[in-house]
């Protein structure tokens, strides 16, 4: 079975460009016996290395996706792919979305594609995501792997405003505050953990609700992913709405933005990181 990789290495990181070529080369010469592989990298590993280059975004008709750097590399690819299998390899400092060390990184992808000839589909798991969408406005932002940022003009003293969080209708919390943030399990170890969020286990099925900077705080949320998320921003001039720290709207308050599990989850392959072991990284 012909099999199509694509490889996506940290723009301007000349490991994460030596470790695209030797991939490329190792899969395309791997592919002679059970049929061929196809490999393209990005642009900016193209003009780097001497491989057939696409843009990412047109990296969603490809069998799977690698990314090659840190969690920005990976969430990057996850906007650009969305379902489209993706496998992390980890150069950055935390790496906590990237459970595959540079080193393993030929044998785990040429392992991986051999099994896919067999049997015609890559071994992983499904990664919620969430979308926010404005209740006035037309407009639903990206979806986020990590987290939905609701927040005032700014972070910081005198940037916040007053912020309503809804549960399933009824009113959780309503204070002036910096802002609230909805994290998925995988973005429990990001931003939700610097705003005294709870770690959520990567097998959980929950979503987090935390405050950020609240003057009248609750402690943070933990629901189910079903649950009806609303948050209402007001007594500010301005907000925004962001979703994993990227794709952002300005919001003109009073302005409510519901939050909810989004259609497409994103899908990992590979072996799945040590998630306990792992959370030293965060040191
Ligand atoms: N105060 C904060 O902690 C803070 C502030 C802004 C953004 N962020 C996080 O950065 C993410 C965007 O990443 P970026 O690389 O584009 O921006 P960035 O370059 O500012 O990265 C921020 C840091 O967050 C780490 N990170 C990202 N996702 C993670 C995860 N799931 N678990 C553990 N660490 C993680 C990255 O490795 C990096 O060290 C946002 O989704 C948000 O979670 C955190
Ligand atoms: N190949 C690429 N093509 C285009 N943009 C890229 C590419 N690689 C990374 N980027 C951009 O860089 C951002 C993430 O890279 P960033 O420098 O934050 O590194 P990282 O992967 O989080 O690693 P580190 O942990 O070292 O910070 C992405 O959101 C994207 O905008």
């Amino acid at each position: 079975m012909d099999v199509a990789v694509g490889i996506v290495g940290q723009r301007g990181n000349e490991r994460a460009q030596g470790l695209a070529a030797s991939l490329a080369e190792t899969l395309e010469r791997s592919g002679r016996d059970g049929g061929e592989t196809a490999v393209v990298v990005d642009e900016a590993t193209g003009e780097a290395v001497d491989a057939p280059a696409c843009p990412v975004d047109e990296m969603d008709d490809r069998d799977l996706v690698v990314s090659i750097g840190g969690d920005g590399t990976l969430l990057f690819v996850a906007r650009e792919v969305g379902p489209t299998p993706i496998l992390g390899v980890n150069l950055g400092e935390v790496g906590f979305l990237n459970a595959v060390a540079p080193e393993d990184a030929v044998d785990v992808v040429t392992d991986l594609v051999a099994d896919y000839r067999e049997t015609g589909a890559f071994e992983g798991r499904e990664l919620a995501r969430l979308e926010a969408t404005s209740d006035g406005a037309d407009w639903t932002l990206e979806p986020a792997l990590n987290e939905i940022v609701v927040h005032g003009p700014r972070r910081g003293p005198g940037g916040g405003a007053t912020v309503e969080v809804r549960v399933d209708g009824g009113q959780y919390a309503a204070s002036h505050a910096d802002g609230v943030l909805v994290a998925t399990p995988a973005g429990s170890t990001a931003y939700n953990l610097s705003e005294g969020g709870p770690l959520v286990h990567p097998t959980a099925d929950a979503l987090v609700v935390t405050q950020m900077a609240a003057a009248d705080s609750m402690p943070p949320l933990v629901v189910d992913p079903d649950t009806d998320l609303s948050i209402t921003i007001s007594d500010s001039d301005t907000g925004y709405a962001i979703s994993d720290g990227r794709n952002r709207r300005r919001l003109d308050p009073p302005a409510t933005i519901t939050v909810s599990v989004a259609d497409e989850p994103i899908r990992l392959v590979g072996p799945r990181g040590d998630f306990v072991s792992s959370l030293e990284k965060l040191d």
